[in-house]
Formats: C-alpha cells, structure tokens, sequence
C-alpha cells in the first residue's frame, strides 16, 4: 500500500511541484498518473523511491516512512521497487544482459545467479534473442522492453513507470503497456504516468495532477469527438 498524506514539494527557487496531495494506492492496484507538462507527475514517483523528499507531509510504503528513510537503508527500500524513469537510460557501452543484470550485480549476486535471472527476464519481456545485443541496436520500443526487464528481475512489490510509452508509436506503446499490465495482474502494483489518452480512458484508476494537486479521474472528452 502506498500513501501520501498531505504531502507538498517544493524545489528551490520554483514554484510548489506538488500541493497538499492524500491518497492511496492498494497493494495489487494499477493506477495512471495524468497530466499536463510540469503537473508534478515525475516529483510524485520519485518521492516513492525517496529519489525526492517531501517538503512536508508523510509518504508510506507498506506503513515504512519512505521520506524518513536515510541513506544506508535506500538499497532496502529500492529491492522492493522496480524503476522506469526517465532519468535511468540503458547503460549504451554495455550489452542488453549486462544491463538487465546490473541492478542485480549491485545487490551481490552471484553472476551466475545474476545471468540465469536476467536472461528470464529478456523471455518475459519477449527479448530473450536479444542478450548480446548493444542497445543502440535496438528499436526505441525493444530499448524500453529492456529498461522493463531491468526493472522487474529483481521481482519487486511495486513498479514505478514514468512516461514508459513517450516517443513510441502505438504499436510498441501497446506492447509496453501489456507488458505491465501483465506485471499487474501477477500482483505487481503499478504506477505509471502518462500521457496517453488511449490508456487513460480504459484505465480502472486515474490520478489527475494540476499544478501539483490531485484529483481523481479523467475527463473523457465529448463522444463525438471520441468517435471522430
Ligand atoms: N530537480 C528540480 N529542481 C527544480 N525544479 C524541479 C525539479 N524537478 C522538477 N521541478 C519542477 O517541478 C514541477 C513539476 O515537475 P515534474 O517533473 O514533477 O512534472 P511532470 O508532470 O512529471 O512533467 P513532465 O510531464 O514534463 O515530465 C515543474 O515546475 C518542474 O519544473
């Protein structure tokens, strides 16, 4: 389970990223994070993973304090989490196993033990030809199926996905989103920012954010132009 209560973020010298923002999102849930450029979707995924700190309010994963969490006891917090944010792009010197191993390599695997994992993870993600492949060899989509199997072959509770679909065309979009909603329905929770109305408007769950508040929901646009 994860809360935010009355959690607001305010960067130095910028205005409030987020505002006041309480919710919950179930253990098993899939909810979608909306909203325009700058509403604060990235700042809210990275508070759960103590990328970034509340300036006040509290953020609980599982009941733990996730602002509260020092230094040392990130890589704790991080096992239960798997990442897909804009920031972490493939390693481009590295093979697609090197990278899919690596969150796993950090943790102390046995290499052995970090291969066999990581290469189940490329079969999961419908990669498992593309081991020994550089990514730059890849189609934006594969290079995103990638970064998924990086995130999830470590099993986490929780995938964090921000903007997991930009810069791909429907097709690979669909691919990827299958891919979590998968990831979903095997109990992993997910939260995913997007800005993909087609996903949003067949979303369960939809957490709209506007200048840093949220609400709940999605504004369908009118039918005809639904139809159009
Ligand atoms: N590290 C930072 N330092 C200063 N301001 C920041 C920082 N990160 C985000 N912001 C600001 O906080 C606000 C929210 O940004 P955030 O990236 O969370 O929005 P977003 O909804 O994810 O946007 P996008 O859809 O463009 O990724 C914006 O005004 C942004 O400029």
């Amino acid at each position: 389970m994860i809360e935010f209560h009355n959690v607001s973020k305010r960067y130095a010298g910028a205005a409030p990223a987020l505002v006041d923002v309480s919710l919950a999102i179930s253990s098993g849930e899939l909810a979608f994070l909306a909203g325009p450029s700058g509403a604060g979707k990235s700042t809210l995924l990275k508070m759960i993973a103590a990328i970034e700190r509340p300036s006040s309010g509290t953020v609980l994963l599982n009941g733990q304090d996730v602002g509260a969490i020092k230094q040392r006891g990130l890589p704790y917090l991080r096992r239960k989490l798997g990442l897909i944010l804009q920031e972490q792009r493939l390693l481009m010197d590295r093979n697609v196993l090197a990278n899919v191993m690596l969150p796993l390599m950090v943790a102390g695997a046995a290499p052995a033990e970090a291969d066999r994992r990581a290469r189940a993870a490329l079969a999961r993600v419908g990669l498992p030809d593309r081991a020994g492949s550089m990514p730059v060899s890849l189609s934006g989509g594969e290079q995103q199926r990638v970064a998924i199997a990086r995130a999830i072959v470590h099993r986490p509770q929780v995938i964090l996905a921000d903007e997991p679909t930009a810069n791909l065309d429907r097709d690979s979009a669909d691919l990827v989103l299958g891919l979590l909603q998968d990831f979903n329905r095997a109990g992993v929770t997910c939260v995913i920012s997007t800005h993909d109305e087609h996903f949003l408007q067949h979303a369960s769950r939809v957490i709209y954010l506007s200048h840093g508040r949220a609400s709940e929901g999605w504004q369908r646009r009118p039918v005809a132009e639904d139809a159009a």
